[in-house]
């Protein structure tokens, strides 16, 4: 049944108000970045990564910049092993890269994990186990002094086996299901802990305080972490992480906030995989910083290369939706959008190239991999002259006149909602040169001579019904002499309002384009361009074209 009196808020405020991280507005620096990917990510997925796979996957966090990294819990299966072992005895560690293991609070796991281990240059072991109200009572039904007895013996036996190894390895420990244990409770923990480790400023050791299931909103979890950091023993010389999970979809809140509050680390995943509905995305936390100009420290300017290797390893898939990452994040279809982008992108090229201020868009695509040309402007039936016009100015080079681009914005749209589909560059291409290049479905003007005398005189001959005529005009210039021996011929208005021509990019396969529009007796524009060498040719099809159209009603 679908009923909401089942459910009750299970998580606990601290006890006394923590608020002070509502002064601090963003985060200014990068926290200590660690990856779960190999052991949470990899716990979470239906068939957990094999050894090649984790290697690959390894090899990428590497690139990325990751100096932490958890390789996977060894005691859990062969292969996180194995893993962990060719990792080492291969020295595939780079010189600033920590490894960190995971094991319980259980002796023979971590007498396995500590085997696991042995010979890395560094690691850090990570220890766990349950504190809440719900695991003390339902999983392990011991008292909170049995609680804390577990996190302690593990504590010690972790310090007794590092001694007797002579292992460069730190420690972290974690109040697993954090968000569900009383803050006073799991400070006293963690401070028991902490006790044990006694750790120093040249030796310092991780409280990793996680939301292992996110039972809040993302305000309760900065208060607990505030508390959590205050009341610390030998705060100056333990690191603070945070390792969110995304129950409530709210994992970069929560750690944007934890950071506020006082956490020095980040642990999370690429594109959030994890447990449920999976750890806190740390692409999305680092470009939140980025977005906000803060360094995050991490490399993430190949995002479609991480994106793929990210989804042939887990067999997860990223939505089109993703931030930073989906495919459509940069895609703006609708025709208020595309204008502002349009004319956003113009305004930085002419006002500060070195500040990223376009509308809509939170930052430069171009910077994580993507390209204005395919993953910005795309035209659909919800796109608008501002949009077309600049499918046509980024892909083909052609500046189409301001008053020419609802003509030509209406003729898309009607193509695309009639085909309900998406339309490429290419065939906005086509629409616009099947609409005012070459229109002749009335007239064409098959030869043209001019004659400077008086001004310019022409002798245009023009096909109409199988039949041809020669039309003598005079005129200012050489396209208004065309235009009014047309004119004359017709009986019609052809005046010339739009003039603009252009060089083409080379390589096109023509050299100048022109646009011409002219006001019909109805006083409506109608628009044709000529594409060609010579411009006078140019201009002269476009007033060919633009006198058809308007010859059509
Ligand atoms: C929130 C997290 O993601 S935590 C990480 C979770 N990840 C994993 O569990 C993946 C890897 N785990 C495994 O492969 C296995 O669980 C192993 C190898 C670690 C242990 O396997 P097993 O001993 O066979 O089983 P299991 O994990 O169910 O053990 C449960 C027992 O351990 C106890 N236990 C569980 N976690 C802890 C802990 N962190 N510290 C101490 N005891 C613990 C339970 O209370 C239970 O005790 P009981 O036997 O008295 O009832
Ligand atoms: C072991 C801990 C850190 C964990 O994975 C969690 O609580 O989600």
């Amino acid at each position: 049944m679908f009923n909401y009196k089942q459910y009750k808020r299970g998580y606990f405020m601290p006890p006394v108000e923590c608020n002070d991280w509502v002064k601090k507005e963003y985060v200014d620096k990068a926290p200590i970045w660690c990856s779960v990917d190999l052991r949470d990510g990899n716990q979470a997925l239906i068939e957990p990564m094999s050894l090649a796979e984790k290697l690959e996957f390894y090899k990428m966090l590497i690139k990325v910049g990751f100096k932490e990294i958890e390789i996977g819990f060894p005691a859990a299966s062969e292969t996180e092993y194995e893993f962990c072992r060719t990792l080492i005895e291969n020295n595939m560690i780079p010189e600033d890269v920590t490894i960190q293991v995971l094991t319980q609070a259980r002796p023979h796991i971590i007498k396995k994990t500590f085997e696991a281990v042995k010979g890395a240059p560094r690691a850090i072991i990570h220890v766990y186990n349950s504190t809440s109200l719900a695991q003390r009572e339902q999983v392990f039904a011991k008292s909170k002094e049995e609680i804390k007895k577990i996190a302690i013996e593990g504590a010690k036996l972790l310090k007794e086996l590092a001694e007797a190894d002579g292992g460069n390895y730190l420690f972290e420990y974690s109040p697993e299901s954090f968000t569900g244990t009383e803050p006073e409770y799991a400070l006293e923990v963690c401070n028991a802990v902490i006790d044990q480790w006694q750790p120093t400023k040249d030796k310092k050791c991780i409280i990793n305080l996680p939301v292992t299931v996110e039972m809040s909103l993302p305000h309760v979890y900065a208060s607990q972490v505030e508390y959590m950091c205050k009341n610390m023993h030998n705060r100056e010389n333990v690191i603070v992480s945070l390792h969110p999970h995304n129950d409530r979809g709210t994992g970069v809140a929560d750690s944007e906030l934890g950071l506020l509050a006082g956490a020095d680390r980040i642990e999370g995943t690429l594109f959030g995989n994890g447990e449920r509905t999976g750890n806190v995305d740390v692409i999305t936390l680092a470009m939140n910083m980025y977005s906000h100009g803060v360094d995050p420290k991490l490399d993430l300017s190949d995002m479609p290369e991480l994106a793929q290797t990210y989804e042939k390893l887990t067999q997860m898939t990223i939505s089109d939706r993703h931030p930073y990452c989906g495919k459509l994040v940069f895609a703006a279809f609708s025709g208020s959008h595309q204008d502002a982008i349009s004319k956003g992108m113009h305004y930085r090229i002419d006002h500060n190239p070195d500040l990223w201020t376009v509308p809509y868009l939170p930052i430069n695509p171009e910077d994580v991999g993507r390209t204005y040309d395919s993953d910005v402007i795309r035209i659909n039936s919800q796109s608008g002259k501002g949009g077309v016009a600049y499918v046509l100015e980024r892909n083909f080079g052609m500046l189409i006149p301001k008053a020419m681009r609802e003509d030509l914005g209406y003729a898309v749209k009607d193509v695309s909602d009639n085909a309900h589909k998406e339309l490429a560059p290419e065939e906005v291409l086509e629409i616009f040169e099947k609409r005012y290049k070459k229109y002749t479905p009335n007239f064409k003007i098959t030869e043209v001579h001019f004659k400077q005398e008086d001004g310019i005189q022409t002798a245009v001959t023009i096909e109409e019904n199988g039949q041809s005529l020669t039309v003598n005009a005079a005129g200012k210039g050489r396209l208004d002499a065309v235009s009014n021996a047309l004119a004359k011929h017709f009986n019609k208005p052809c005046n010339i309002t739009v003039y603009e021509e252009h060089a083409l990019k080379s390589g096109s396969g023509a050299s100048a384009i022109a646009y011409v529009g002219i006001e019909g007796d109805d006083g409506k524009g109608y628009f044709g361009i000529g594409i060609d060498h010579d411009i006078i040719r140019a201009s002269i099809d476009a007033v060919e074209s633009a006198m058809n159209r308007s010859l059509d009603k």
